[in-house]
């Protein structure tokens, strides 16, 4: 890429799907449309893979599996090094690539290239650190040798909402793993894959590594993947729902999975926290990506001292967001995804407000083309309301108020999901009970972004299994042998 204009980013990225270090269109030369979610127009083609290149796509992964596994750590993180430079080096151009395709404003799309990077940057330094152990038997007539050996093959599956870091969050481990992969982003937001796809390439990615499958039919290419039996692993980034056909399916070959799906995140503001600060924070636990997070905080619960000020100051904050293209100067709020997001919204807004939730700001979509909804507060939201046990996925502030810490935490705990979960109190005692209370794999104290490529990221109950970053990060990719020895 050499050029910053918007025409300029799309077309030099590279439209085909990535087999064997080849370029290659779909068989039949079929192709699907890429949309700019602020206009709905149609940004470009891109090769519409199907089951058959799908499986070309896994005969690479699996024909250069030994000879990647054998290549020395220290050059498997240097390739990744390399990548991270370049993916900084471009952070502009990427940006823009991003926020065409999938929305966000270029602010966030920029921090989102460093976030992505930075995984990269984490995993050149992992691939040299993979230790294994030596032990002397309890018998003490032998010995335990155990090593640390690349899973194999992998399927990677990632979401729209995080077009590039959720993908090198996966290749970053994989690759310093010393794993082969097939990747298939999200239908919306293929274009920064592709892109990413490109810098492995030129940052010395050998050939066949890491394969590309973009496609409109992600069923009908990954399952045949998924049933194959030659590849080892599975790591898939999306919703519950999804994650759950995804489990079933690899039950038949006894696929080794890494799942980060989908979160209720409950965010508790107590009578003694800094109501600024918590403000700040529900800002970022809220607003962050548009709301289309995982992470979004999906419930507010505010103890009854100060529920007014916070409602008042968040109302304040969330009237003032500029909303537009995300390629525009100052914008914050851009559009969601796609049309199918505006009506999940708008009927989890609709229904908590026939059940009594009061709107104090927003509430409706954005006249005009585009996907684009009103940054909105409701107070009142009684525990009956869809929104308080779904997803919303989109720039909602639901507000409850609360009166005792058991209470609330059994509200907060009262979900099936259980990704991460976010406190605001000064008072350090009970900081660091309710967090240990909370039933969440991350829990954000006095702070509304947990995300760091050096943490542990995932969830517990069915918001997911297995962690993603952090020093844990690469195990999803290892498998542990143990070697009896005999003397
Ligand atoms: O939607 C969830 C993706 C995870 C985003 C993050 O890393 O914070």
């Amino acid at each position: 890429m050499s050029t910053v204009t918007e025409s300029g980013v799309v077309d030099a990225v590279n439209k085909e799907l990535l087999i064997g270090g080849k370029w290659t269109q779909a068989k039949e030369g079929k192709t699907f449309p890429v949309h700019d979610p602020s206009t709905g127009k149609v940004l470009c083609e891109v090769a519409n893979a199907s089951k058959e290149d799908g499986l070309a796509a896994l005969d690479a992964a699996v024909a250069v599996q030994n000879e990647w596994a054998a290549t020395a750590p220290r050059e498997r993180g240097e390739i990744l090094r390399r990548a991270y430079e370049k993916l900084m080096q471009r952070q502009e151009e990427l940006a823009l690539l991003m926020t065409l395709e999938m929305g966000k404003p270029l602010a966030e799309a920029r921090g989102e290239i460093a976030y992505a990077a930075e995984f990269f940057r984490w995993f050149a330094e992992e691939a040299v650190r993979i230790e294994g152990g030596y032990a002397v038997a309890p018998n003490g007539s032998g010995r335990f040798l155990i090593a640390k050996q690349p899973v194999g093959p992998s399927l990677l599956i990632t979401p729209w909402n995080f077009p590039m870091a959720m993908g090198t969050r996966k290749i970053g481990p994989a690759v310093a793993a010393g794993c082969t992969m097939v990747i298939k982003p999200a239908a919306q937001t293929p274009l920064s894959m592709l892109a990413l796809a490109q810098i492995l390439a030129d940052s010395g990615l050998p050939d066949g590594v890491l394969n590309v499958v973009t496609t409109k039919s992600a069923g009908g290419v990954m399952e045949p993947l998924i049933r194959d039996g030659r590849a080892r692993k599975l790591s898939f980034t999306g919703s519950t729902a999804v994650g759950r056909k995804l489990l079933e399916q690899c039950a038949d070959k006894v696929l080794r999975t890494s799942m980060e799906l989908g979160g209720n995140a409950p965010f508790l503001v107590f009578d003694d926290a800094d109501v600024d600060a918590a403000v700040e924070g529900a800002m970022q636990a809220k607003m962050r990506n548009i709301g289309e997070a995982c992470t979004a905080a999906n419930r507010f619960y505010v103890q009854r001292g100060i529920a007014e000020e916070f409602s008042r100051k968040l109302t304040e904050r969330m009237s003032a967001l500029p909303i537009g293209r995300g390629t525009e100067d100052g914008v914050v709020v851009g559009p969601l995804i796609d049309e199918a997001a505006i009506q999940k919204v708008s009927e989890l807004v609709a229904d908590a407000a026939q059940r009594g939730a009061k709107v104090l700001t927003g509430g409706a979509t954005v006249d005009g083309p585009g996907n684009f909804y009103q940054p909105t507060v409701l107070t009142d939201v009684p525990g009956a309301a869809r929104m308080a046990s779904e997803e919303i996925f989109g720039p909602v502030a639901p507000i409850a108020i609360f009166d005792t810490e058991d209470e609330v935490v059994d509200k907060a705990n009262d979900t099936e999901f259980g990704l991460v979960s976010y406190v605001f109190t000064s008072e350090i005692k009970r900081a660091i009970r309710v967090s240990e209370r909370l039933d969440t794999g991350m829990v954000g104290l006095n702070q509304g972004i947990v995300s760091n490529p050096a943490a542990p990221f995932g969830g517990v109950k069915q918001s997911g299994l297995g962690r993603e970053g952090g020093t844990v990060g690469i195990d999803e990719f290892l498998e542990t042998k143990y070697i009896a020895v005999s003397l």
